[in-house]
């Protein structure tokens, strides 16, 4: 699913990963590692955000070779997001369903799932971390992804959001045979755990 070679990134020089090479089977990806290891700095590169040396692919599609097409592959979202504040949640998501061509229903299913249906027709800088929180889920739940990449998906939920997410994540993975790879400093619930395999950055690379 995903195959990784000889990837350096720099920030200012500082080398920050090195990673030789990474050949990723479909599945659910746990990516653990200290603060400041490099976990943010990957899955920003596997979804083609900023630019290092090396080659990524995702299902054999480059993303230097065909950066479109990679991209159309590759679901995000970011730890703390952010979206211009004078949008409705719902005008954001109407947008990727056009982008992705989605069914209303799909995203109203969503949407019911993580209990988002009293908030979304509010401007985005009313929302609270939580709430922003969920509607980025939602977005990148939003299509068909063959690759969903989650940043700290689960800080700022609450309990039950974070049980609904977990469903959705394995549901997605056993329906559309989606894989993941989820930066957490948490563990996985009981559900989710067996399902999991674990990836640590660790000494500015990524071993699994
Ligand atoms: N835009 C940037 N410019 C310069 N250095 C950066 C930038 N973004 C990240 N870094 C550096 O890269 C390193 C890895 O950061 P990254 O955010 O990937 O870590 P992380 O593993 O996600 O950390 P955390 O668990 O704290 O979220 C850190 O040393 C950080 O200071």
């Amino acid at each position: 699913m995903l195959e990784i070679t000889s990837i350096v990134k720099q920030y200012n020089r500082q080398l920050i990963l090195n990673i030789p090479s990474l050949h990723l089977q479909k599945g659910i990806y746990w990516l653990k590692g200290e603060n400041g290891s490099g976990k943010t700095t990957f899955l920003k590169m596997a979804a083609a955000l900023i630019p290092f040396k090396g080659t990524i692919s995702v299902n054999g599609i480059s993303q230097k070779a065909s950066p479109l097409r990679y991209r159309q592959q590759i679901s995000w979202a970011e730890a703390e997001p952010l979206y211009p504040g004078f949008l409705t949640g719902n005008e954001l998501i109407a947008l990727y369903r056009q982008i992705r061509n989605v069914t209303g229903n799909e995203t109203a299913t969503l949407i019911r799932l993580l209990d988002a249906t009293s908030y979304l027709h509010n401007r985005v800088d009313t929302y609270s971390a939580g709430m922003l929180k969920k509607l980025s889920l939602i977005l990148a739940f939003t299509g068909a992804a063959g690759l969903i990449l989650l940043d700290e998906p689960f800080i700022t939920l609450d309990a039950q959001a974070c049980v609904t997410l977990e469903q959705l994540i394995l549901e997605r993975n056993r329906e559309n045979d989606t894989a993941f790879i989820l930066s957490t400093h948490q563990d996985p619930g009981e559900d989710l755990r067996p399902f999991c395999k674990q990836l640590f950055v660790r000494n500015k690379t990524i071993l699994s």
